[in-house]
């Protein structure tokens, strides 16, 4: 058989709607935007990608056009290793990355290259007839994967002057909460409630780092009492100091089954070193996506047992390389998962192929799609039943771009001024001039 070649490829940035959510970070904007790659080969079949948005993001596929284009397929593992070497890239900055949750610092986190490894592995699959997660890491270990019910606290847009959609899904309680403001415990039981009804998950994490500790621990056990069967996790991203992290989950500990980033660096100790002690005073099983995000700091992490659980997202160590971080953890007995941001449909099979070829005992995978849910750039999207996603039977990703919706989700992109992400902005009409501060959360100013 004779291997295909790649024809062309194509960059498209987009933009979708998002709701007013609250991190440590700020408030996620009304808009946020993705980089789509899209590549043809010789065939005749289309092989798509997602990734995170911004200029530098976009800068980076475009430059792989040239080394791509007129490559055989089956090559795909020297055309990524070529990208990786000859692509563009921006200077480097200090390598703090996530360690800091500094959203400025995410395009030197993120691996451009995922998305094209994605794009080719799509194709790959379609010339091979099997789906993706059949052909990528130790092959398939499951048909389905679990995926969590991603709650947040979410600011009143009203608040804001900015262009925040309202009203656009009335068809069930989901639809009719994810845009409507949530501070309490109780209004995050009812967005828990209503995404449960919406997609039966088994599993929650609730994203901390907004308002002090102990009412935040109190949505937790709230959250435990409306669901004591389902999994519990809080991630703050770092914002709690040493010892307020010990008190939180001493005073706590039935409500949670694991904890996601308590603590950061601190008095001089990095975030590997803090994670550690906090480990060796409460036993509580750790995630992570902040102090493990590439192989140098995983190498610390594991010697000083700061992690139990890496949320390896493919979008930082490339699929091939989240999936050697899963065998690594399942051959040490530990536990793979994957972080998310904002994303449509493309990422989401992209998780659930990836998950589905994770060994071991995985967690449920992060994702933000339940807010995005309905502006799908593909007809035969995957989705969440049952707290899970079933791995379709078609071969590459499992699904195909529809380029109408496509050309709409670029042309809102077209609407912006600036296609970075920056949680500050919306935050300051909350409370005017508000910096990002890792130590602070974000309404305790
Ligand atoms: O698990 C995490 O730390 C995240 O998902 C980080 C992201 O920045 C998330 O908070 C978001 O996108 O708002
Ligand atoms: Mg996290």
């Amino acid at each position: 058989m004779i291997s295909p070649r790649i024809t062309s490829l194509e960059v498209v940035p987009v933009a979708g709607h998002d709701s007013m959510l609250l991190t440590l970070s700020g408030a996620h904007a009304p808009l946020f935007t993705r980089n789509i790659i899209i590549l043809h080969d010789d065939a005749g079949h289309e092989g798509i990608g997602e990734i995170h948005g911004g200029d530098a993001i976009s800068k980076m596929l475009e430059s792989y056009q040239d080394i791509v284009v007129g490559q055989a397929l089956v090559n795909y593992r020297k055309i990524l290793m070529d990208v990786r070497e000859n692509g563009w890239r921006p200077n480097n900055n200090s390598g703090q990355g996530l360690q800091q949750l500094d959203l400025k610092n995410l395009k030197f986190v993120v691996h451009a290259e995922a998305a094209l490894e994605c794009a080719l592995l799509d194709l790959y699959g379609k010339f091979v007839n099997l789906p993706m997660c059949d052909i990528i890491g130790q092959g398939r270990q499951r048909d389905s994967v679990e995926m969590l019910g991603y709650l947040f606290y979410i600011a009143d847009s009203a608040k804001t002057h900015l262009p925040y959609v309202q009203n656009d899904d009335d068809s069930d309680d989901w639809g009719k909460l994810r845009r409507k403001p949530a501070v309490t415990p109780d209004a995050v039981v009812r967005e828990a409630k209503a995404a449960q009804k919406r997609y039966g998950f088994h599993s929650f994490k609730l994203k901390g780092g907004v308002l002090d500790g102990e009412t935040e621990m109190a949505t937790v056990d709230a959250l435990h009492d409306a669901f004591p069967n389902c999994r519990i996790n809080i991630d703050p991203n770092g914002a709690w100091s040493l010892d307020e992290a010990i008190k939180l989950t001493n005073d706590h500990r039935d409500s949670l089954t694991y904890i996601e980033d308590p603590t950061g660096p601190e008095n001089g100790f990095s975030g590997r070193e803090i994670m550690s002690f906090y480990k060796n005073a409460t036993n509580m099983p750790v995630a992570t996506n902040m102090i493990a995000t590439d192989w140098k700091q995983i190498y610390p992490s594991l010697m000083m047992k700061s992690v139990d659980i890496i949320l390896a997202d493919p979008h930082f160590w490339g699929i091939n390389g989240s999936l050697r971080v899963a065998s690594i953890m399942n051959d040490w007995g530990l536990t793979w998962g994957s972080h998310s941001n904002n994303h449509f449909d493309i990422t989401l099979a992209l998780f659930a192929q990836a998950s589905a070829a994770a060994p071991g005992k995985i967690t449920a995978i992060d994702t933000h799609w339940i807010w995005q849910d309905d502006q799908q750039l593909c007809d035969d999207a995957m989705n969440i039943h049952d707290g899970k996603i079933t791995i379709p039977n078609k071969p590459g990703l499992g699904i195909n771009l529809n380029h109408e919706k496509l050309e709409m989700a670029h042309q809102l992109y077209l609407t912006m001024q600036n296609h970075d992400r920056d949680d500050s902005m919306a935050m300051q009409y909350l409370i005017p001039n508000w910096q990002y501060d890792p130590n602070q959360p974000t309404l305790v100013r």
